[in-house]
């Protein structure tokens, strides 16, 4: 269902050609995403197979018509390697665009391979203040690759101290989410290590402060400002509960159990380091220059806006110095934040998005506050504004805070199905997409009872939502953004066994390397649709032109092809 007269796409046109097989609809279109919702065999620890899911059972049997599996991790989504696990941002940025677009990953990684990043305009407009004052480097510490990588990290400071910058800091929110809990210690251990081995060079190159990526600085699509307010204060103004003189030290105290359950990465609590005088060694000054060295966007954005916005009412920053900022990447193109950024980001135009607004198609978007900039940000490309204000709704859920999700599995999934109900009844909407964040949430966690009775959960709603995908007489499209809460613990690479540790599985607190399921129907597909299987390995980025057909169009020649035959 591809061809047809194909628009130009260098922005000269976003006419799209009607599709005959699938006329226009005159009845909505659902796009659920089940974030998290991977496939993978049945076992002890596939928190889905253990679940209650007899909506989703009951899709699979309509393989290989209407159910199929789809690529979704590594090259297929724009990750540097197969080895790559896939993320939301990857994940919902194929989904939308309906393309493969090289992601913030690999272009970082390219970047640093060349030495081109220390040439590019970022670079030269924090050089000056890097060089005279201090370089401040603040992300996530972590191997997973969704955010940040330590080698790029490691990479950066190298290149920096090699280009005369002699005086670093850098401050470390540790992980847990998407590389294995527990390993934050090592990890800071090994930055340790190659900060004492800048210092045998005469570079003066120290951790400054640090905190649990889930209560520090990372919060997004300001669901807990606090979360960057207590960021700010241990990194800018080197001020925290918690004070130590050595980052180790630091993690091995705050991770200690507490009511019998050692504290997660993600969740040890925001710390400054001190010198012998109990001074923070690496508050931020006047003069100095600030590094966010994380890719990803959406848990960075409201950092770069506390430190890059001189009007800023989100909390009380008591001190905002005069520094010169810097991305890894600029995180949104938008608002063009932060102004300045080291690596240009990937370019996802002509997206589904901004084809379908143009086009007068109308949609219905929403999530709770955890993952509503997935089915809008992202999926457009990491675009915040609709492309047309009257013809798009966004509508975001509160989401609960400061709690973690396997303190209530269930999250807002009951609201956000009663939205989509009703946007679905309300005869305004050609297309209603939602995010269940569920799966993937508590999967985050490593519970595997949590998780299995938020996948239970979220099949329960999805059931509710065919159920008026039938009274309406509509269509709907499920799918996933990439795997999680089909596998919940750590395996051997080759047998493929649990791994354990004192006698308990290790959890899995990541993402996988899984597939996602995909499948579409409701009374308003023609009979004669169905999936293709030519495609040799169909992925996420298929699914942009199956949509554009689905509401009754031909795709575009810039899409990935239709799943649909
Ligand atoms: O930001 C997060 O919560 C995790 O690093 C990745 O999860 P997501 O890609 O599903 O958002
Ligand atoms: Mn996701
Ligand atoms: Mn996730």
């Amino acid at each position: 269902m591809t061809g047809g007269e194909a628009p130009a796409t260098n922005g000269q046109s976003f006419h799209l050609a009607p599709n005959p097989e699938i006329q226009k609809p005159k009845t909505p279109l659902l796009v659920v995403v089940l974030d998290g919702w991977g496939e993978a065999e049945d076992d002890e620890y596939n928190a889905i197979s253990r679940a209650n899911t007899p909506c989703m059972d009951s899709l699979k049997k309509g393989k290989p018509d209407h159910w199929m599996l789809l690529k979704a991790h590594g090259t297929a989504v724009g990750l540097p390697s197969d080895d790559d696990m896939g993320n939301s941002e990857v994940g919902h940025n194929a989904l939308g665009s309906g393309q493969v677009v090289d992601q913030g990953a690999r272009l970082v990684d390219r970047a640093l391979e060349t030495g081109e990043l220390f040439e590019l305009d970022g670079w030269k407009h924090i050089a000056p203040a890097a060089t005279e004052g201090t370089l401040h480097l603040i992300g996530l510490l972590s191997d997973g690759g969704v955010h940040s990588r330590y080698d790029q990290l490691k990479l950066l400071f190298d290149g920096a101290a090699e280009r005369g910058v002699n005086r670093i800091r850098v401050h470390t929110l540790t992980d847990g989410r998407d590389c294995e809990d527990g390993t934050s210690i090592k990890l800071m251990e090994t930055l340790q290590k190659d900060l004492q081995a800048l210092e045998k060079q005469g570079v003066d190159a120290r951790v400054a402060s640090g905190g649990g990526r889930m209560c520090t600085t990372m919060d997004r699509y300001e669901s807990d400002w606090n979360v960057v307010k207590r960021g700010y204060y241990a990194h800018v103004l080197g001020e925290a509960d918690n004070k130590f003189t050595d980052p180790v030290e630091a993690l091995k105290v705050l991770k200690k159990p507490k009511n019998g359950k050692p504290v997660s990465d993600q969740w040890v609590p925001a710390f400054v380091i001190t010198d012998d005088k109990d001074q923070p060694v690496g508050s931020i000054q006047d003069g100095d220059a600030v590094v966010i060295f994380n890719f990803r966007a959406d848990r960075v954005v409201e950092l770069s806006k506390a430190l890059e916005y001189k009007d800023f009412d989100k909390f009380d920053r008591k001190r905002w110095p005069a520094i010169k900022v810097a991305g890894m990447m600029q995180y949104d193109g938008e608002l063009k934040l932060p102004k300045d950024y080291l690596v240009p980001p990937p370019k996802i135009s002509h997206t589904t998005g901004e084809y379908l607004a143009k086009n007068g198609v109308s949609t219905f978007a929403c999530s709770e506050s955890q993952k509503i900039g997935h089915v809008t940000f992202f999926w457009n490309g990491n675009r915040a504004a609709p492309f047309d204000k009257k013809l798009e709704t966004f509508h975001e859920v509160p989401s609960d805070q400061n709690i973690p999700f396997n303190e209530k599995p269930a999250m807002q999934s009951q609201k956000i199905t009663q939205l989509a109900i009703d946007a679905l009844k309300s005869g305004k909407y050609n297309q209603v997409r939602i995010n269940f964040p569920n799966p993937d949430m508590v999967g985050h966690t490593g519970d595997l009872d949590a998780t299995i009775s938020a996948c239970t959960t979220v099949d329960a709603c999805v059931k509710r939502l065919l159920k008026t995908v039938e009274e309406v007489k509509g269509t709907y499209l499920v799918t996933a953004d990439h795997g999680n809460a089909e596998d919940m613990v750590q395996r051997d690479k080759k047998t493929k066994k649990a791994l354990m540790a004192d006698g308990k599985p290790r959890m899995l607190t990541s993402h996988t390397l899984n597939p996602v399921p995909v499948a579409v129907g409701g009374p308003g597909l023609p009979k004669s649709v169905h999936f293709r299987t030519d495609l040799k390995e169909p992925g996420l980025a298929n699914v942009g032109a199956t949509i554009v057909n689905l509401l009754g169009f031909e795709s575009p020649s810039n899409l990935e092809p239709s799943l649909l035959a």
